[in-house]
Formats: structure tokens, C-alpha cells, sequence
């Protein structure tokens, strides 16, 4: 059994503010007694390109930090949704860490595919304006098994999952941040989709809606089981969503629905360069 929290929390402008939001916030759930913390996709950042180099950090800086102290404070796993992260080169990213219950970063991902979209008439974003993508496939070590890391765009590329499925991922953590153009059509969509398709746990953790920013989050933070059953989903405001999973539901559904072992690998295959 798995304790999960979802922190749907709302972004403000000011950095220093949100994180002490989110320290008081998560406070007033610790006695549900969570295993996995999760936080949204660009939480100590408002989501627009303006805003990525003046919020970006090297790791290491105040936020990383904030999030290592957090995790051990609070003897958690903190998914610490994603943060703009500069190199050394001034290179920015959309990347995401994890922690353990002792503070130690045992993940990274920088967002690999840039949320360049151009809805005709309705929602245009071009990360690419300001971010570098990564090039790295996350799946990590937990004493629950293995796990993947994305990040919401991340999160349509089916190959992606699969790959961290073949990695041997049991559980896809997903900080994310839809619009209000695609999230109402593809938002449990992709969720049940990638969990169906790859017999996982499938987590999404969005921001609140924030009606005075210039970029609109769907929320809707999710959680959805091996089956495919969604278990647990939040409206637009804040809130926190918290789920208890059993991880001996991806052994049943695959010993039941063996998906993976029916694969046609002597015909096809996907592989990583
Ligand atoms: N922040 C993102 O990557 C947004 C992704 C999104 O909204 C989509 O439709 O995909």
C-alpha cells in the first residue's frame, strides 16, 4: 500500500511566498500520513515565457533546497513538480527532481519534448521561445520499485512511456500543466490511455487555476490505476487529492491481461538511440 498526495496549488508571482505556501499547505495533510508527495508542473514559476529566466535557478539554489528540506523534514518522497533550471551556459530547462525521505535528489528530468502548440483561434505556447529540452529517458529506484518521470507534454508521446515501462517503471509521475483548449478533450484521455497501455499507475499533478495569470490551468490533477480506472481527480480549485494504491494491482491486471508478454517483439520493437 502506497499513501499518495497531490498538491494542486495555486502559483503566485511571489517565489519566497509559494514556497512557504506550500510548506503550511502540506502541513495541514501530514496526519493522513503520505508516503509520495507530488507537486505541479512549473510550481514556484508563473507558466509563461517571460517568467522562466527571471524565475530560473541553478541547481542546488533556493528552491531545490526548500524541496530537500522538505522531504526530510516532513520523512517523505516529494515529487517536486518542475522548476525553469539554468546550466552553467545560461541554457534554461523545464526540469523536474525528486527526493527522498532523507532530502537525497534521486531523480531528474529536464522536459524532453517543448509544449510548442498553435490551436488555431485558442491556445499558443512555444516553450521552445525560452526553454532547451532534455534528452533523457527518467525511470528511477524507490523502495516501492521503479518509477518514470515526465513532464506534461512529455506525457503524449506514447513511445516515452513505453520506454520507461521497458525500464521497468511501475508508477508515471506526471507534474503537468494543461490549457483550457486541450485539457477538457485530452486530459483523462492520455492518463487512461498510458496507463491501459502499459498496465501502470498513472499520476498527474497540475496548478490551480489562476483566472489573473496569463496562462490558464486545466488542474484536474489525477490519479488513474493499472486498469485504467481513474481513482481520484480534482476540479480547477486547490486542493489536495490523496490516494491509497495497491501496487499488487499491476501484477493482477498483467497476470490477467499479459498486454506486454503478447507484444510481437519478433516483429516489431522499440528501441532507444
Ligand atoms: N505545459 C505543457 O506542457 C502543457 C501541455 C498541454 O497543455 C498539452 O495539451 O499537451
Amino acid at each position: 500500500m502506497l499513501n499518495i498526495l497531490q498538491l494542486q496549488i495555486k502559483v503566485l508571482s511571489s517565489k519566497e511566498q509559494t514556497l512557504n505556501y506550500i510548506e503550511a499547505y502540506l502541513k495541514k495533510f501530514l496526519h493522513l500520513q503520505p508516503d509520495i508527495v507530488t507537486l505541479p508542473e512549473m510550481f514556484n514559476c508563473p507558466y509563461n515565457n517571460k517568467s522562466f529566466p527571471l524565475y530560473a535557478e541553478f541547481e542546488g539554489d533556493i528552491t531545490y533546497k526548500f524541496c530537500q528540506n522538505l522531504a526530510k523534514k516532513y520523512n517523505i518522497y516529494l515529487s517536486a513538480g518542475s522548476i525553469p533550471e539554468k546550466d552553467a551556459q545560461n541554457h534554461l530547462f523545464n526540469t523536474a527532481y525528486v527526493f527522498d525521505n532523507n532530502g537525497n535528489c534521486i531523480a531528474k528530468h529536464r522536459k524532453m519534448h517543448l509544449f510548442d502548440i498553435d490551436v488555431k483561434n485558442s491556445q499558443h505556447f512555444k516553450e521552445s521561445d525560452t526553454l532547451s529540452a532534455g534528452n533523457n529517458i527518467t525511470v528511477f529506484d524507490t523502495k516501492w520499485g521503479k518509477m518514470g518521470l515526465c513532464i506534461c507534454y512529455d506525457f503524449r508521446f506514447p513511445e516515452l512511456a513505453r520506454l520507461m515501462v521497458d525500464l521497468g517503471a511501475k508508477i508515471i509521475l506526471v507534474p503537468a500543466a494543461f490549457n483550457m483548449t486541450t485539457g477538457p478533450l485530452h486530459w483523462e484521455l492520455l492518463f487512461q490511455s498510458r496507463a491501459v497501455d502499459n498496465q501502470v499507475f498513472t499520476i498527474g499533478t497540475a496548478p490551480a487555476r489562476n483566472l489573473n495569470a496569463s496562462y490558464h490551468s486545466y488542474g484536474h490533477s489525477i490519479i488513474v490505476s493499472p486498469w485504467g480506472k481513474i481513482l481520484n481527480q480534482a476540479d480547477f480549485e486547490e486542493t489536495a487529492l490523496f490516494t491509497t494504491i495497491n501496487l499488487n494491482e499491476i501484477n493482477l491486471v498483467r497476470e490477467q491481461i499479459p498486454l506486454l508478454r503478447h507484444r510481437r517483439l519478433d516483429i516489431y520493437e522499440l528501441t532507444q538511440k
